[in-house]
């Protein structure tokens, strides 16, 4: 097991945002997609990104966004990162790094091991790739749907993934399940966002800590140091 990230997303309260930095998210998540129950308009997202003060690396999570919107996050909010759930193509990443001067971590929907083919293509233009499930039939949300994809697909030989890639988990993952996250996927990074929620886009300080409490029960060294 090597050392990973821990991404809180969907973050839209200061309690719950207090909670993520006291026990040690490396990355804090802040949704703008206006369908997501967790969408944060500019304005509040800049003042809930200001407290982070350093404490973790924060996150815009968006959709196919536009030079006007990456402008205004860049410029009133000021994130260390973007993360894409859109149709962005390795051209337009490697456009918007160069528009926003912010690192990117491109989300990449997995269901099955074809999937996996998506990934080389953003080798060394995204600064880091998020594995994520597919969208279930019936939600309109690319992220943020509370479910699991088949993690062995990540392992198996001939998954095509190269094992020095630094890409995070996601989808489906919270207190019970995340120990067997780690233990099969083995990703250099966990992010979860519905498994620490009492309903869609509602944070639950309670649920937090049992994620965090399960984190710390893998004992040294599973997660990595709180960032600088
Ligand atoms: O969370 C959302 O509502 C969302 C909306 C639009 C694009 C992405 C979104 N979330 C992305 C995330 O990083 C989630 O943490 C990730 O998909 C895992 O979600 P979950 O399965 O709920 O843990």
């Amino acid at each position: 097991m090597r050392a990973f990230d821990v991404k809180i997303c969907g973050l839209s309260t200061p309690e719950t945002l207090a909670v993520a930095l006291e026990r040690g998210a490396s990355h804090v998540g802040f949704v703008h997609f206006a369908r997501s129950p967790r969408h944060m308009d500019v304005g509040p997202m800049a003042e809930l990104v200001a407290k982070v003060d350093g404490r973790a690396e924060t996150v815009i999570v968006t959709v196919d966004p536009d030079d006007a919107l990456l402008d205004r996050f860049a410029r009133d909010v000021k994130p260390d990162w973007l993360q894409l759930h859109g149709r962005e193509t390795p051209e337009r990443v490697r456009e918007i790094k160069a528009r926003t001067g912010l690192k990117v971590m491109k989300a990449l929907p997995v269901a099955a091991a074809g999937d996996l083919a998506a990934v080389a293509p953003y080798a060394g233009v995204a600064d880091r790739i998020l594995l994520d499930s597919k969208r279930p039939k019936g939600s309109d949300l690319p992220g943020g749907n509370g479910v699991s994809f088949d993690w062995t697909l990540l392992t198996s030989a001939g998954s095509g993934l190269d094992p020095q890639m630094a890409y995070m988990l996601s989808g489906g993952i919270d207190a019970d399940n995340v120990a067997e996250a780690v233990r099969i996927a083995d990703p250099s990074g966990i992010d979860v966002s519905s498994g620490v929620e009492s309903a869609p886009g509602v944070k639950d300080a309670g649920r937090m800590h049992s994620f965090f409490d399960a984190l710390d029960r893998l004992g040294e060294p599973a997660r990595k140091a709180r960032v600088s």
